[in-house]
């Protein structure tokens, strides 16, 4: 499948979750097992080709493809977590994203220092909830270079906010316009 075929299997909702955002919804591709299985692969492929140890990928929609690309790679998943969902003491970090504010938090005994993680997630809007993410990694001790998502949505410079910070962005389909 083609990376247009993929495209095309996600849904555009206008207005949500608030005005003027349009959602790009990957719930329709995900629902098809042909374009499941074809974003699975293409990421698992372009992820092969990094130099990584680990993949942890961001609540909600991050896990479902960080944790199918890193069982395909034989690399450990972790998951990175909205505010108060771990059962340990946690470290945490504050954000913002294109349409509101967050926290996400991590394990940190579940990073090795100098660890090599490839952060995963669905959507790269305004890279805030990326660079959030890798941020927090890095705090733990990771080593954070690379990150991979299905979309992008190059308007709003996610790449560039993730550039200063060190980070490569790849992603395999991209919408002009918000
Ligand atoms: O690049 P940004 O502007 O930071 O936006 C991208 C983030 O927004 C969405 O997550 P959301 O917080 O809506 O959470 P969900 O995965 O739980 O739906 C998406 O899955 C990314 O994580
Ligand atoms: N436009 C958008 N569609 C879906 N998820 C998003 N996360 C941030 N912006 C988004």
């Amino acid at each position: 499948m083609t990376p247009d075929a993929l495209k095309a299997l996600v849904r555009t909702v206008p207005d949500f979750p608030r005005p003027g955002i349009l959602f790009r919804d990957i719930t329709t591709l995900i629902a098809d097992g042909e374009g499941l299985a074809a974003t699975v692969d293409l990421l698992t492929q372009r992820a092969a080709a990094l130099d990584v140890e680990a993949i942890a990928g961001i609540e909600a929609r991050g896990f479902i493809f960080g944790a199918a690309v890193a069982a395909r790679l034989g690399l450990g998943f972790l998951p990175v977590r909205k505010r108060g969902k771990l059962p340990v003491p946690t470290i945490g970090i504050d954000y913002a994203l294109e349409y509101g504010t967050d926290r996400l938090e991590i394990d940190p005994h579940l990073v090795g220092q100098g660890s090599r993680f490839l952060l995963l997630d669905d959507l790269l809007a305004t890279g805030g909830t990326a660079r959030a993410a890798a941020l927090l990694l890095r705090e733990a001790g990771a080593t954070v270079d690379h990150a991979q998502f299905v979309i992008g949505l190059p308007d709003l410079d996610g790449a560039t906010m993730l550039a200063k910070e060190g980070i490569t962005t790849d992603c395999l389909i991209t919408f002009a316009g918000h």
